[in-house]
């Protein structure tokens, strides 16, 4: 799993090395990484390194010293290096100094237009983990009129270091370059930050815990159910589905076409639209009624069951059956709109709760802001559940603190119906017996890569996703080294 940090944590244990490095170790460490990779950049986009043009664009704080040092680093690969101070009384000085004594060019943001015009490439040190707020004006204007692609140092302008969210101007990075450990920012905003690469400043051991978490392919290979020689259909975990109507069937077939493919073992399906269900996916077993659905392990409640008391009732009733349980789509409305449904639940029972932002709403009483993932911890305290927060990140909180970030590969999840295909994943990984903030987590993950393959750089739609889950795992199993199968290259838009 990765970790990420927030930027409390990060000074905290920058402090500590502080304590422990000689001075200016930390930044010359940083930047060097910095110019390493400006190098390889250039490289990639001009097909050389010498005789390149850099503009940096300099603000007043260390993330500014680190442009500074980069780009006297960059001097001795014969780059033209030109600085834009935005303030210039405040410009980290040993950086200054060292850039200009190894012959780089320092210009005013009154000069800078036609350097930055003719920039092979511009860096972003503006402001880095101390940055609040969206851009101030002179810098917002100064991005205005770049061409070039930018490389953030650290991370881009104008987001908010801790939740990537963004309210006003803002640097756009096809690259960024961050160091010691990543930071929220690079978990939750990645149309701002570009390609991500890590420079190792040796933070590591002082950072502890991390405050959230990534899952790596590695980990989702670990932790998908496989079924072993001993496992019969049984065994594996069946899950139910309850979700669709007579008049929208599309929900159920989704939803449970997504549990079909997302494990071996059995899916049942409850409620009215059981003979589409059973057309479309024939290895369910299907019934009209939730009371005599038979035996399962976890539930998916909610996609398309509407609000009224029909649906109160199924809801109620699953809940109160002992088992792990995904409540979606209308389940959450009807959570909201009548809390007392909650009564039925065995409070050690997990309860997976899987809003979008109007859902979220419902269920707490307001939007969730900027801090989504300060909002997904609150609902998830307050409802005892893990809540799978929606949007183009996910973040999946557990009641006990832990948070899950699942930063997609483009927007291709946001189609109709794509929510559905997500709840029938999490629910068959809750009936194999997954602690049910992985079970979010990981759902939300393969989710994700089916979208990307599905799509395959162009539109896709809701069943494309459900016929996109078998190549997602294998591409999980694969890249786990599990088949020794060469790996597919993941489209990214
Ligand atoms: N510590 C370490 O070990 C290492 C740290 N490293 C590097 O240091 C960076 C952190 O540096 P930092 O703390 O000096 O502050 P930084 O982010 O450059 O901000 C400077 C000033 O900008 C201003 N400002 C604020 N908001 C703004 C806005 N929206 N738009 C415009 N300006 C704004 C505000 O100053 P003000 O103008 O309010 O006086 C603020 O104080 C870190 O990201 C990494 O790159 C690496 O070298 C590795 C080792
Ligand atoms: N812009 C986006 N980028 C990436 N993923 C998105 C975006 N918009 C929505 N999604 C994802 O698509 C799914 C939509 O779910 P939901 O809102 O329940 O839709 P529906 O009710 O149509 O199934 C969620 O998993 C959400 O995280
Ligand atoms: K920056």
């Amino acid at each position: 799993m990765q970790g990420i940090w927030t930027t409390e944590r990060i000074r905290e244990a920058e402090g500590k090395l502080f304590a422990v490095t000689p001075d200016g170790e930390l930044m010359r460490r940083a930047s060097f990484g910095l110019a390493t990779h400006l190098a390889g950049f250039l490289a990639e986009r001009t097909g050389g390194v010498a005789g390149r043009r850099v503009v940096l664009l300099v603000g007043s704080g260390d993330n500014g010293g680190d442009a500074l040092w980069a780009g006297a680093f960059l001097r001795r690969r014969s780059v033209a290096v030109t600085a834009v101070l935005l303030k210039p009384e405040k410009a980290h000085a040993r950086g200054l100094a060292a850039l200009r004594k190894a012959g780089g060019r320092v210009v005013s943001v009154e000069d800078s237009p036609q350097w930055i015009d003719k920039a092979d490439v511009v860096v972003d040190g503006i402001v880095g983990i101390s940055g609040k707020g969206p851009l101030r004006p002179d810098a917002a204007e100064l991005i205005k009129h770049v061409r070039a692609p930018i490389v953030a140092v650290d991370l881009p302008s104008g987001v908010d270091p801790d939740t990537g969210a963004v309210d006003g101007p803002y640097v756009t990075a096809t690259l960024t370059v961050t160091f010691g450990a990543p930071k929220p920012v690079h978990a939750l905003a990645p149309q701002q930050c570009g390609d991500i690469v890590l420079v190792d400043i040796g933070l590591r051991p002082e950072l502890g815990e991390p405050d959230l978490h990534r899952l790596e392919l590695t980990d989702l290979a670990d932790l998908w159910p496989i079924p072993g020689a001993g496992d019969d259909k049984y065994t594996q975990g069946v899950v139910g589905i309850a979700a669709g109507s007579a008049t929208y069937p599309g929900a159920a077939v989704l939803a449970s076409g997504s549990a079909v493919h997302a494990t071996a073992g059995m899916v049942r399906y409850a409620g009215p639209a059981a003979d589409v269900v059973r057309g479309r996916w024939p290895e369910i077993v299907a019934t009209g009624s939730i009371t005599d659905a038979g035996r399962v392990q976890a539930w998916v409640v909610g996609p398309g069951i509407g609000t009224g008391s029909e649906g109160r009732e199924v809801l109620r009733h699953i809940l109160g059956q002992g088992v792990p349980v995904c409540a979606d789509a209308d389940a959450t409305t009807i959570i909201a709109q009548h809390p007392d449904v909650l009564d039925a639940r065995d409070p050690d029972t997990p309860l997976v709760l899987t809003p979008h932002a109007g859902e979220y709403e419902r269920l707490m009483g307001a939007r969730p802001g900027a801090d989504r993932v300060k909002a997904a911890r609150d609902a998830a305290k307050k409802y005892s559940a893990v809540v799978l927060l929606k949007g183009h990140c996910t973040v999946i909180a557990a009641p006990d603190g832990r948070v899950a970030v699942n930063t997609p590969r483009g927007s291709w999840l946001a189609t109709a119906g794509s929510g559905d295909v997500l709840t029938g994943l999490i629910g068959s990984l809750l009936a194999a017996g997954l602690d049910p903030w992985l079970a979010a987590a990981a759902g939300a993950q393969v989710h994700s890569l089916a979208g990307a393959l599905a799509a395959d750089g162009v539109p896709t739609s809701a069943s494309g996703l459900v016929d996109a889950i078998p190549g997602a795992l294998k591409l999980v199993r694969d890249t786990a080294g599990d088949s020794g199968v060469e790996v597919i290259e993941l489209p990214v838009n």
